[in-house]
């Protein structure tokens, strides 16, 4: 034994049953630039095999002289600081998944991956003797000079006849040439096709090059044709290839070289002048910021109670004194408004954080973070992991949205990292809503949180006057339409009167499912325990979990009579039923449809705002965020659906929705109304979000969760399986259930706990894989994860369930 440098590595591509940080040795050659939070490569494995990773911490410390070393270091300053990788041990620990995972997530995509290696000359060539270089070096300097730019270093080789760096390392030492790395900058055609991810769940055989063109779009979200075949090192035709196969598809996207260069301002923020109630809240939020301990806020305001303005007053402060800013919101096309404002307001001092963005421009906007060019990050979860050396504060815009929680691993929620990292930085965290989640108005109520209260709308705007409609009542007088007679005279009397309308469709109210008149049989999936979706626009039936499609016949899979009808609304459907209704009425139609990008949807919405529409019918991303002030109408078309589903979220889900849209009326000068039709008007939930009532909603549903012992009472953990054979799907949860009872009983017998029998998630079979659950109520504690830790790693090391992938879920969106 000899006293090493010993560099602790987190590795790339492990599992999570023998994942922890790897020993190195560092050698002496790179002793000098191998530092916490540098990339490196190390062998692993088998044979040559090698692998990235990063270096999280490096000791001095006796060990075995046959430890393996580093092979290279990739960066020359670290990518993460000391905070980046106690975040990323920190979220290992709460979300069980392996570290380099983790890293990932704090890295730009695309930093990951391949990154191009060019040298150039550093020097002009003439002023070299080029007798002092041997004869490879001579022919690398010829070759530069003859090119007059910089070369890509694979070419250089291969033009060379090297097989390794070592001649171009050499000169570079030298300083004869220069090493540089980056992504491809894209330059503006119009229109740029770009690859997403179908919603496909089941993965067939992937050749290596398909893998890899998978993973970067799991990562990435979505790419640029060129730059996902640049990032994966494939050909269009790889590509191409997955999309017949149905993994990927094309979509167009409009080009931005800045891709806010259309909206951002001078950054001359105008003085923002607060009514008397947010100079309160403002106050108190600063307060407790310049107090530097840190801690948490609730800022609960009425819809139009003006909390973006409140917000805006106290970053303009944080940014005076140089520190780190964080504005999250739940999805960059829910709040386009809100993100215009921000580059109106601080310009070019904002980075937009975002998987719409390219993997280029994420890049960019990540450096300008790390370099202090960019102090305040806007974005989706991800922005929580925006890299300021100095953070001031974090808010959470709509703090109660699912889309901050992570449903694929790392399974995290962009809160609780937002409070990791406020807590390191002694910075302040806001949350912000109209509608707080029960487990932050909870924590508030408790003292745990300060809470700060908009009670009323800002200057005059009153909360709209709200109608609940019976839609039996309209059947039975033989309307069958989509509008109850109030809501089409009240659409009516808007156009008249040239103001606008906003109508809500929720999407599941309007599913289109398929069945035969003759024998009844409903048209499913052959894949996943779920009915086919009838698609109005490519005349198919579509599964939404896995893909699968066939064209639509009228002829019934079961009995073969010519008798297959789809019933319900479809959101095109109800478009054209609509315009029928109101042929004078221009409608703007707002869905996730895929053929819509996200700066479409923002030039319809300046479309609207410039009163070129009068309605705009969309789901749920008309409910939130929008502000217009010529809109005096809302209308639900149906909010039954919202409130039918088992999870013990979906009263919080439904009272959100409506309350959001409802909001969305009457927020300028002219009081607003809202109309909601419904087959089921006595639903409690739906009355209380019609009166805006949330401190009636918060009362019974606290009430609830402590009777039912869910969240804020208790942390829910999921352990969800998932395997090709029901039987060995089902045996494994009951084993990791008796697994379970025994080492609770055994070594944990303080936690609290309480655990239900194992049984079939909701969509029991997605893509012909089985899914079973097991729900664990407990206390979300370090013995409580380490107990489950070990469950996992026990569960994985036994052979005899190989065919069945498990994973934990601390507090998921649903229990679903
Ligand atoms: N102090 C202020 N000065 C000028 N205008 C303001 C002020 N406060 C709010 N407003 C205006 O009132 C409207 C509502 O404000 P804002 O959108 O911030 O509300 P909100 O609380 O975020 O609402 P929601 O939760 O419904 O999105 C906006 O048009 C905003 O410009
Ligand atoms: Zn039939
Ligand atoms: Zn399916």
């Amino acid at each position: 034994m000899s006293e090493f440098t010993v560099a602790k590595v987190a590795v790339e591509k492990t599992v999570y049953h023998f994942d922890k940080a790897f020993d190195y040795c560092v050698p002496e050659t790179l002793l000098a630039d191998a530092k916490p939070g540098c990339r490196v490569i190390v062998p692993f494995g088998g044979a040559n095999s090698k692998r990235q990773g990063i270096i999280l911490a490096i000791t001095e410390q006796k060990v075995a002289d046959c430890l393996k070393p580093i092979l290279a270091v990739l960066d020359k300053a670290p990518l993460l600081s000391n905070e980046g990788l106690q975040l990323v041990s920190w979220m290992k620990e709460h979300y069980f998944c392996t570290l380099f995972d983790a890293v990932k997530l704090l890295l730009p995509a695309g930093l990951n991956l391949k990154i191009r290696t060019e040298y150039s000359l550093a020097v002009n060539s003439d002023t070299l003797f080029m007798e002092d270089f041997s004869e490879s070096e001579k022919q690398v300097i010829r070759y530069l000079a003859h090119a007059r730019t910089s070369v890509d270093r694979d070419k250089l080789l291969s033009a060379m006849g090297f097989s390794d760096d070592s001649v171009l390392q050499k000169l570079c030492s030298a300083n004869v040439l220069v090493k540089s790395s980056g992504a491809v900058r894209r330059i503006g055609d119009a229109a740029q096709k770009m690859v997403r991810l179908t919603d496909l769940s089941y993965l067939p055989k992937l050749t290596k090059k398909q893998k890899n063109v998978y993973d970067l779009l799991c990562e990435a979200g979505s790419a640029s044709l060129k730059e996902l075949c640049y990032f994966a090192g494939v050909t269009p035709v790889v590509v191409n290839t997955l999309a017949t196969k149905g993994i990927v598809q094309y979509f167009e996207m409009e080009v931005y070289r800045n891709p806010y260069e259309h909206i951002s301002g001078n950054g001359d923020a105008e003085d923002i002048v607060l009514s008397s109630e947010q100079q309160k809240a403002f106050e108190n939020l600063y307060q407790q910021y310049r107090s530097g301990k840190g801690g948490v806020s609730l800022l609960y305001g009425v819809t139009g109670s003006g909390k973006t303005s409140v917000f805006m007053r106290l970053i303009d402060e944080v940014k005076g004194e140089g520190r780190g800013i964080i504005v999250m919101v739940p999805e960059i096309s829910l709040t386009p408004q809100t993100v215009a404002l921000f580059h109106q307001r601080y310009g070019r001092s904002v980075a937009v954080f975002h998987s719409g963005l390219s993997l280029g421009e994420r890049l960019d906007e990540w450096k300008r973070v790390k370099n202090g060019e960019a102090q305040i990050a806007v974005g989706t979860r991800s922005a929580v992991f925006a890299p300021f050396q100095d953070l001031g504060i974090i808010i959470v815009d709509e703090e109660q949205e699912y889309t901050y929680k992570s449903e694929s691993s790392p399974r995290y929620h962009a809160r609780e990292v937002a409070k990791f990292r406020c807590a390191y930085h002694k910075a302040l965290l806001v949350l912000s809503s109209a509608t707080p989640s029960i487990e932050s108005y909870y924590l508030a109520q408790n003292g745990r949180y300060s809470l700060n209260t908009l009670s009323t709308r800002f200057g005059c705007a009153e909360l709209p006057e709200v109608t609940v409609v019976d839609m039996n009542r309209e059947l039975e007088n033989g309307n069958d339409t989509i509008l109850s007679a109030e809501l089409f005279s009240a659409l009516n009397d808007n156009l008249k009167n040239g103001k606008q309308s906003i109508l809500l469709l929720n999407r599941r109210g309007f599913h289109t499912f398929v069945s035969c008149k003759k024998c009844g049989q409903v048209v499913t999936c052959p894949h996943c325990s779920i009915s086919l979706t009838y698609h109005s626009a490519n005349k198919r039936l579509m599964c939404h979990y896995c893909g699968y499609s066939i064209p639509f016949t009228k002829e019934c899979p079961q009995c073969h009579e010519n008798q297959v009808y789809y019933t319900g609304w479809g959101t095109q459907r109800a478009e054209q039923q609509l315009q029928e209704l109101l042929p004078d009425a221009r409608i703007l139609r707002l869905d996730t449809d895929s053929t819509m990008t996200r700066f479409a949807y923002e030039r319809k919405l300046r479309l609207f705002a410039q009163g070129e529409y009068d309605i705009i019918v969309g789901t749920q991303m008309v409910a939130k965020g929008l502000d217009f002030e010529n809109v005096t109408l809302v209308g639900v078309l149906s909010a039954d659906q919202t409130l039918y589903s088992d999870d013990f979220r979906s009263y919080e889900r439904a009272f959100d929705l409506i309350t959001q849209v409802v909001g969305r009326s009457g927020r300028g000068k002219f009081a607003g109304r809202a109309i909601i039709q419904t087959f089921t008007p006595e639903n409690s939930i739906l009355r209380l979000a019609a009166r805006q009532d949330y401190q009636e909603f918060y009362k019974g549903e606290i009430a609830i969760r402590k009777a039912m012992l869910y969240p804020p009472y208790s942390d829910i953990c999921v352990i969800g399986f998932v395997g090709n054979m029901q039987d060995q799907v089902h045996k494994a949860s009951k084993t990791f259930l008796s697994n379970l009872a025994f080492l609770a009983k055994s070594e944990y017998p303080e936690q609290p706990l309480r655990v239900l029998n194992p049984a079939p998630a909701l969509i029991g079979k997605v893509n012909n894989k089985y899914r079973y659950k097991l729900i664990i109520k407990c206390r979300n504690n370090a013995k409580l994860r380490e107990m489950i830790s070990r469950l996992l790693i026990q569960f994985s090391e036994n052979r005899e369930y190989k065919s069945v992938t498990v994973f934990a879920d601390m507090n998921p969106n649903s229990i679903l």
